[in-house]
């Protein structure tokens, strides 16, 4: 049996009435069914706490990216400048979520948005437009450039802890470099590290790039980039995938244990 993914969606207008749904794109689902090698289930961005009913049936987490942003009252800050996307609803499910799978040892990995929300989840803070700020660079979506060149090309390089959790992920010829090259499409940023994190990569502007959680049960990986965009070509996109799907197929293995145990 493949492990169980759950998947974080976004509440989103569709159709002529502009009816909220819950979605998440495409290129998550085909990370979990290609490298991965899981079963993906959509969680809804339900706007309250589910995670005493997911978590006994998931193996693994993603939190995944968006154009929304965690609402700044979730880390004391000012509120976001008119017109800046939100999903309080997403909020409300992901970050209870995210606490109560660390503490039971489900494993996580947090891509860009997701990565923010591990952030704030566990206590630290966000810049909101790093862009505006003295001597950073601009990490949002190039308006000038083509949508799949954006996702699939590369926007500057990260440096990498040499011992930490993406080391460990990502092919040997990386770990060796402690360097990665990736792509960029995030306004918001780590300001306040949380006090369970650490950081973990580094942009040449000093953008906190990845993070793990540090005494973690399981493997628990947050970075800014979006390795779902290119795996299918980039060796160290497929690296973190395969590495976060052994963590799901070890805990579906306990997990599978531990039911035929309960059944004697
Ligand atoms: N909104 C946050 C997080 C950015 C993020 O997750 N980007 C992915 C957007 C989805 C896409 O365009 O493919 C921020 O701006 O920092």
């Amino acid at each position: 049996m493949r492990p169980l993914i759950g998947i974080s969606c976004c509440q989103k207008p569709f159709g002529i009435f502009a009816t909220p749904n819950h979605a998440a794109s495409d290129t998550y689902i085909r990370a979990v069914r290609g490298p991965v090698a899981g079963t993906p289930v959509l969680l809804p961005a339900a706007g309250e706490d589910l995670s005493s009913e997911l978590l006994p049936h998931l193996d693994g987490l993603i939190l995944t990216g968006s154009r929304s942003n965690v609402w700044p009252g979730h880390y004391e800050g000012p509120p976001h400048a008119e017109g800046t996307p939100e999903d309080l609803q997403r909020d409300a499910t992901t970050l209870p979520l995210i606490r109560a799978a660390i503490a039971a040892g489900v494993p996580l990995l947090a891509i860009c948005r997701g990565m923010q929300e591990l952030n704030v989840a566990l206590g630290g803070s966000l810049d909101q437009r790093i862009q505006d700020l003295p001597g950073r660079m601009d990490h949002s979506t190039p308006s000038d450039q083509p949508v799949p060149r954006v996702r699939t090309g590369k926007a500057h390089a990260v440096r990498i802890e040499s011992a930490g959790a993406l080391a460990g992920a990502i092919t040997a010829e990386s770990r060796r470099a402690a360097r990665l090259a990736v792509n960029s499409l995030h306004n918001q940023g780590v300001q306040r590290l949380a006090p369970r994190l650490v950081a973990e990569a580094w942009a040449p502007d000093g953008t906190i790039e990845a993070v793990r959680v540090e005494g973690a049960h399981a493997f628990a990986l947050g970075v800014q980039w979006h390795p779902e965009y290119d795996w299918e070509r980039d060796i160290d996109s497929r690296a973190i995938f395969e590495a976060f799907g052994r963590a799901a197929a070890a805990h579906r293995a306990a997990r599978s244990g531990a039911l035929a145990q309960a059944a004697e």
